[in-house]
């Protein structure tokens, strides 16, 4: 019998006691059979919540995504709703996705809720992730949960959980709830349903939820740009089939093509190798059938629909991928000109992103005059910015990771309406005889050449997960003096919330919650960031690079070959 750590064993046998079902302790007992690593790996700690809710790939085990691990989450939250919100009839949203599980799981959480006594709205077939975020807030709900682990693998699953706001768990309350739930025993749960609570919402909120996206994600386009405009469109398996097609009809765009072999929601995803609009070879389908068919733009989106990738045509018509932070700055832009066309902006207004973003997005908020304001990653800041400002009003807020919110009637990523607010872009951009790639280029003209590129190294499991924080580690212990041959001129620590100048030595304190990422600043205008991915098993590296020249002409080959270089300089 090969070593398996005592705590790890005293945590197995747990799981070997009637409150488990047997099939959940015959997989058990293979495991310590047969797959000793495999059972370290599923029981050496709790699942946790990250970036993006709780992620974990599907099975037996405390760190595994199973319906005891979520059923002892909802129950804690359900004890957690009591103490937050005595005396008050308590509501829950409940939503889920297109994969493996992810229907029966939503059923199990809404038994859990049921027989706590909290009434249950749940949907009965799968919905975007915005949509749920949206509904929480319509139905006066104290809380919501999507089954879902966005773009994750087929073998992952997971639960994002929102708040009366509707935006995802944010401190203090997360950390109040873990240890509601961490206080808890697998035998405390309730999964006894009292079906009587358990209401399906489906249509009222769907119609809505679409009123609400083509209300928001509208700008007074002519129908006959709309008219001129060839879209092509794939939910890659996912969710947004339910509702993008429609909201883009309802929104007067007749011309729209769907990627017929991925519109069919399947957790396997059998078409993409990762179902994630980040990867260029998720769109590959969809360029195909754009290309075939003359297209003008392509969007495809993640399964729980709350990222989209876009790829518009090139000024010698060529498909080509927008990253994140080309699309979000572009929305960005046309938003701010959109609100001071309509002179709206009255310095009560925010735009906001994330850290590990591009700057530019900065520069072209301030140009406008309007406030910038930057959180940690992940759009459950976003949201609590909302929350946290209510004298001040979101226009839009995004982030490299192709991820766009427009308003705040969304309190969370949204690419419903991000997907709308592009072809309105397209659009109208098309029929003043430019284009989106025209548009993008104009930006750079005016504030700037920006590139920027994320590289991610998957490392899996226990063993990836202690090479990751090693790797941050050593970052720290030998930091970057010099990259690309400039001086690296300012170090934030996240995680210890310090601000080193390297010209003077002095050191700041940044007002941001603690994290586990370090961003690097140069002399000549470079940032490089670095962080362990809180939805994956992944250490992230964004790299951004600029220059400023009077030559107004964007050289792409150029900072590419900048970036290149720092990647050979950071082994990455
Ligand atoms: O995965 P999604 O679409 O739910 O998106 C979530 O995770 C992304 C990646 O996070 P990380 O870099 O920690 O993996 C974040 O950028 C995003 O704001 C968050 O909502
Ligand atoms: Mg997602």
């Amino acid at each position: 019998m090969i070593y398996v750590d005592p705590k790890i064993l005293e945590r197995v046998n747990q799981w070997l006691t009637p409150v488990f079902d047997q099939k959940t302790q015959h997989t058990i007992k293979e495991m310590i059979a047969y797959d000793p690593e495999g059972l370290e790996d599923s029981f050496y700690r709790n699942l946790e919540f990250g970036t993006g809710g709780m992620r974990g790939i599907m099975g037996v085990g405390d760190n595994r995504i199973n319906k005891y691990t979520l059923g002892k989450n909802s129950q804690g939250i359900a004890n957690y709703l009591y103490k937050q919100f005595p005396n008050q009839p308590l509501k829950v949203a409940i939503a889920y996705d297109c994969r493996h599980n992810s229907k029966e799981l939503a059923k199990v959480v809404a038994d859990v809720f049921s027989a706590n006594n909290i009434t249950v709205y749940l949907f009965s077939n799968l919905r975007p992730t915005p949509e749920l975020s949206f509904s929480v807030k319509e139905l006066g709900c104290q809380c919501g949960i999507v089954l879902t682990a966005s773009h994750n693998p087929p073998e992952y699953n997971g639960y994002k959980v929102y708040w009366q706001d509707g935006g995802q768990l944010v401190p203090p309350q997360d950390a109040e709830i873990i240890a509601e739930i961490n206080n808890l025993q697998y035998g405390h749960v309730k999964f006894e349903a009292r079906e009587e609570l358990i209401h399906f919402v489906d249509s009222a909120l769907d119609e809505a939820f679409a009123k609400a996206s083509v209300k928001n994600g509208s700008f007074n386009t002519p129908q006959t740009a709309k008219d001129n405009l060839k879209i092509v469109f794939t939910s890659l398996h996912g969710t947004s089939i339910t509702m993008v097609p429609k909201v883009l009809e309802m929104a007067g765009y007749n011309n729209v093509l769907l990627v017929e072999e991925q519109s069919a929601p399947d957790g396997d995803f059998p078409t993409v190798e990762s179902p994630n609009p980040e990867e260029p070879e998720a769109l590959k389908m969809a360029l195909e059938l754009a290309e075939n068919e003359k297209a003008d733009i392509v969007i495809g989106t993640d399964p729980d629909c709350d990222r989209l990738g876009i790829a518009v045509r090139d000024t010698d018509g060529k498909l080509k991928l927008l990253n994140g932070n080309q699309a979000m700055v572009v929305m960005s832009h046309f938003l701010l000109e959109q609100w001071k066309k309509e002179g709206k902006l009255n310095g009560k207004q925010f735009l906001a992103s994330t850290i590990v973003s591009t700057p530019m997005v900065k520069d072209i908020t301030e140009s406008y005059g309007v406030l910038y304001k930057e959180g940690l990653t992940g759009f459950k800041w976003i949201a609590k910015m909302v929350k946290d400002f209510p004298e001040l009003e979101l226009i839009g807020g995004g982030e490299e990771s192709f991820g766009y919110m427009v308003g705040d009637f969304v309190r969370d990523k949204d690419a419903v309406t991000a997907t709308l607010l592009a072809c309105e872009i397209a659009a109208q951009k098309k029929n003043e005889g430019s284009s989106v790639y025209g548009y993008l280029q104009e930006l750079y003209k005016d504030y700037g050449y920006y590139l920027e590129q994320l590289v991610s190294m998957v490392k899996k499991g226990k063993k990836g997960e202690e090479e990751i924080l090693a790797m941050m580690r050593s970052l720290r212990e030998n930091p970057l003096k010099e990259i690309d041959g400039s001086k690296v001129i300012r170090i934030e620590d996240y995680q210890s919330g310090k601000s080193l100048n390297m010209k003077d030595g002095s050191i700041s304190e940044m007002d941001l919650p603690r994290s586990n990422v370090l961003i690097f600043y140069t002399e000549d205008g470079s940032k490089i960031a670095a962080r362990p991915s809180g939805t994956e098993p992944k250490i992230k590296f964004y790299m951004s690079v600029n220059e400023r020249t009077e030559d107004d002409h964007y050289d792409a080959a150029k900072l590419q070959k900048k970036i290149d270089r720092i990647k050979t300089e950071l082994n990455l």
